[in-house]
This record gives structure tokens, sequence and C-alpha cells, in this order.
């Protein structure tokens, strides 16, 4: 097993920085159980540090012109793309997610971040609206100051970058802060960001739990949250940032809904039903884990999932032809595994899988689950893991009631050939992103976010600018002022 150890935890003003006093963090590969590397949680001094390092590089990345800080962007991009290899190996060991897929959409996506911010940069202005006697009114869009971001597990570089490339591009210095089970890849995207241009403190890292993030959240040299991860984690950061008056965009968990009509293209249905749940061992926020099909082509739907599984290649995620890893803790497998049970208990039927493969590191065999009933626990929670549950439906109208009863509106997708009724659905579904014969496409033109406890804010896409930026309104009178006395 290679050593994965970077040069130090943490990475703020433009260099590694380590402070071996901080509560450890290991580093495990998640196809062996075996620790690659030790890093250390931020102490209130590299904390500090980070902070006043963004802080006061904040004014001078605003003053460039948004050309110069776009064209830093995309070198950045182009570096990334040069070091796909090196950077999806990287995030395999990190993830466990299998290199077929780091190789496609880790790294590549961040460029495309980079590349599609970076190109907006200079594309970004005010308005200029004209009022009587010649007097008008301009708006500037101004950056929001220091942007703290923090990560989820499930995809570490894009998560940094899709953060990072539009914050940055608005003229917002960053601290971001990965999870504590993915540390590695961020600190891969500061060096590059360094080696592309962009000045010491305008793009930071620092390591830590829960608490290192709180705490950096609470002070006032943060204007800004971009968070994703889990709905309990989203409730607590609103809440700080609300205390602070900060801005906040939350990307959330799911449990979203895939509707398969009689009519459906069958394979191509079962091909995003297969993508919506075992793509990256299921641990994708906007995984269609509800997979609702019409009676009519239920028993042909599960014989071709059925058939079609038994392609997988579940093994050494370094390998190409792998096409399905391990999951990324002992902590999440125990929770799947407790979810399969759950639903067994409850009734549901297990089709194929749900069984731990009983080898170091933490595989499990991809379960599908027929019968499952609305009200059962595996089709009210977020689980995260690779497990489907197929539900029974026979009409549109109760079907996307039954879609829209959840909590969540991140993703819905719809299967048909009838196209008013697929965009009847997609009016229909309480969700921020939606797909009509297609699922979990996320390119950067397009924005991304969710609905209800899903979360708020939009990344990617020029929506993203919104989040980042904010608006004055400068009155510039050309008439004698006048007062009634
Ligand atoms: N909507 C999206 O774009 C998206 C994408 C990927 C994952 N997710 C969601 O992320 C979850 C899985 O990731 P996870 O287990 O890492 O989530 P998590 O909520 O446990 O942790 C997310 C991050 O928040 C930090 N954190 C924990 N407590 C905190 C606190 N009190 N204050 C500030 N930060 C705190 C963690 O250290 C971590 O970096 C799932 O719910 C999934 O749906 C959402």
């Amino acid at each position: 097993m290679t050593s994965q150890q970077p040069p130090a935890s943490h990475y703020i003003a433009g260099a590694y920085l380590d402070d071996a006093e901080g509560a450890a963090i290991p580093v495990i590969y998640p196809a062996t159980g075996q620790e690659i590397a030790r890093l250390h949680a931020a102490t209130d001094a590299v904390i500090d540090k980070a902070l006043a390092a963004a802080h006061a590089a904040q004014p001078a990345w605003a003053a460039l012109s948004g050309t110069e800080r776009g064209r830093i962007l995309r070198k950045a991009a182009d570096i990334l793309r040069d070091r796909n290899h090196e950077m999806s190996v990287l995030e395999t060991y990190d993830t466990g997610k299998p290199l077929s897929e780091t190789l496609i959409a880790d790294a590549t996506s961040a460029a495309d971040a980079l590349e599609y911010f970076g190109g907006l940069a200079g594309a970004l202005t005010g308005e200029h609206i004209q009022l009587p006697e010649g007097d008008f009114v301009y708006t500037r869009r101004e950056a929001l100051g220091v942007v703290l971001g923090i990560g989820a597990w499930n995809y570490p570089t894009q998560i940094a970058a899709w953060k990072a490339a539009p914050a940055l591009a608005c003229g917002n210095t960053m601290v971001m802060k990965p999870s504590e089970t993915t540390p590695l890849c961020t600190l891969k995207l500061a060096e590059i960001l360094t080696e592309a241009g962009a000045p010491p403190g305008v793009f930071n890292v620092v390591q830590g739990y829960g608490p290192e993030a709180a705490k950096m959240l609470e002070d006032p040299r943060i204007a800004k949250v971009s968070l994703t991860g889990s709905v309990p984690t989203g409730l607590k950061v609103y809440q700080s940032a609300a205390a602070g008056m900060k801005h906040a965009t939350l990307e959330l968990g799911g449990k979203s809904p895939l509707v398969i009509f009689d009519d459906a293209d069958l394979d191509s249905a079962v091909s995003a039903a297969i993508n919506g749940n075992f793509y990256s061992t299921g641990q994708i926020c906007s995984n269609s884990t509800r997979v609702f099909v019409q009676s009519g082509i239920k028993q042909a739907f599960l014989d071709r999932l059925t058939t079609r599984m038994k392609d997988v290649v579940i093994g050494d995620p370094l390998d190409q032809a792998t096409t399905l890893g391990p999951m990324v803790s002992e902590r999440q497998l125990s929770i799947t595994l407790d979810y399969i049970e759950k639903g067994k208990a409850e009734g549901a039927r297990l089709v194929t899988g749900g069984e731990r493969h009983e080898q170091e590191g933490f595989w499990i065999a991809p379960a599908v689950f027929a019968d499952v009933a609305d009200d059962m626990t595996i089709a009210r929670e977020e689980i995260f893991g690779p497990v489907m549950s197929v539900l029974d439906f026979e009409t549109e109208d109760e079907v996307l009631a039954r879609a829209n009863a959840t909590q969540f509106g991140l993703a819905a997708g719809v299967f048909t050939q009838d196209l008013t009724r697929a965009h009847r659905m997609a009016a229909g579904f309480q969700a921020g992103t939606c797909y009509i014969n297609a699922f979990n496409l996320t390119p950067v033109e397009a924005p991304f976010g969710g609905m209800k406890m899903s979360g708020m804010g939009r990344e990617n896409s020029k929506a993203a600018i919104e989040h980042y930026s904010q608006l004055k309104s400068v009155y510039v009178g050309l008439n004698p002022t006048e007062a009634p006395f």
C-alpha cells in the first residue's frame, strides 16, 4: 500500500502548513481499510491564520478585473486536466470510487467549473437604470468577502471546485474545509490554484471535523458559507449563519423519485435506475432511490434490471475494468446494512444483493428491493448507499403525489415517450433538478440545488453568481437637490 501522505495537513496563504497538535484525522483507503495518510484537525491558531490570510487577500483579489481573475481560474482548469490521471488516482484512494469513475467525473468536473466561471468572470457587470430629468442609478456587483466552504466526502474535488470557482470569479476569497473522511484532493486543488497564479490567501484549505467548521462559521471574518452535507448538518449551519446574518448555500440530502411509465424505453430506464442508484456505490445526493414503475412493465423492468446487475464488476478500484467500488467507510457501510435489515423486516422483497463481502475494506453487493411501500423506512430516509427501492404505481396523478410526498426536493426524473406527460410531470415535481428521459447528469451550465429540506441556493450556471456576490445601487443625481425647508 503506497502512502498518500501530503506534505502537511493545511494549505494557507499559498503554502502547506502543519500543526500536529490538532486531533488526528486518519485517512483510510476504503478498498482495504488500511491507513494511507494521517492529517490533523486545525487548532485555533491554524484557524486564525487561515481566516486572516483569506481576509487580507480579499480586497486585492476583488480589485483585479474579472478577466484577470478568470485567466487564473482557466489556467487552473488546464493544469487539472493535464493532471487528471494523477488527481483521479488520489481521488480513488480518498473515496474508494473506481478509477473508471474518477477519471471522468471528478477532476474533470472541477476543471469544467473553473473553466466556466473563469470565462464568466470578465462578463460580470452591473446595470444602468435611467430615471427622470437625467438622474440615473447604476448597480455594482460586488464580492461578499471570505467564503467558508464545507464539503461532503463523496465528491471532494468536485465539491471544492464547484464552490471555489464561482466564489473566486466574483472576487471572494475562500477557506475550504473538506470532509474529514476524504481530505486529500482539496489540498491538490489548492496547489494547482497557486501554480495557476492565485495570490497567497485566495484559496486556503483547513482540515477538521464539525467543530472546526462551526468555529470558523462563527467568526465575523466569514461572510458566507457554502455547505454540501446532510440535512441535520445543514440545519445547524443555517442557524449559525443566521445568527451572524451571513449568506448560505446549502446542498443537502435527498430521496429522489424516478418515475418510469409503461411506454418508456425500457433499457434506457433501467440504465438510469442503475446510474441513479449504484454510481459511486450509491453515495450521491441526487440519487433516484425511489424508482416508481408503472404496473404494466413491473416484471419486465425487474427482469431486465436483475439481468443487467449480473454484469457489475466489483473489484480493485484502481483497475479500470472495475465498475463498482467499496463504500467510503465502515460507518457508512454499517448504516447501509442496517437499512437493508429494516427493509427486510418491514416486508420489502430483496430481489438481489445487500450482503457484505467478507474481505478487507468496506464492500457490499448492490441491493434491489421490490414491493416497497411508501411508508417503509427505506422509502422515506436517505440511505446514501447502493440500495434501490422499486415501488409500483397505476396512474400519473397518483405517482406525482407520491413522488412529492417527501421532505426532500433535490432531484426527480421521468421516463416516458409521451412528451406532453413528461413536461407535465417536470412541472409538477417538487425538486430543484428534474430529468426527462435522463438522470443524474450535472453539466456546469445548468443550475443545481434543492427545494424543501434539500437546501437552498444554486451551484453551477450563471445562477451561482447571484449566490456569491451582492448588488449595490448607486444613485447619481444630475439636478440641484431640493428640500422642504
Ligand atoms: N446536494 C448536494 O449537492 C450534495 C452532494 C453530496 C452530498 N450531499 C449530502 O451529504 C451527505 C453525506 O455527506 P457527509 O456524511 O459528509 O455529511 P455531513 O453532514 O455529516 O458532513 C458534511 C460536512 O459538514 C461538516 N460538519 C459536521 N458538523 C458540522 C457543524 N456542526 N457545523 C459545520 N460543519 C459541520 C463535516 O465535517 C463535513 O465536512 C448526504 O446527506 C448527501 O445527500 C449533498
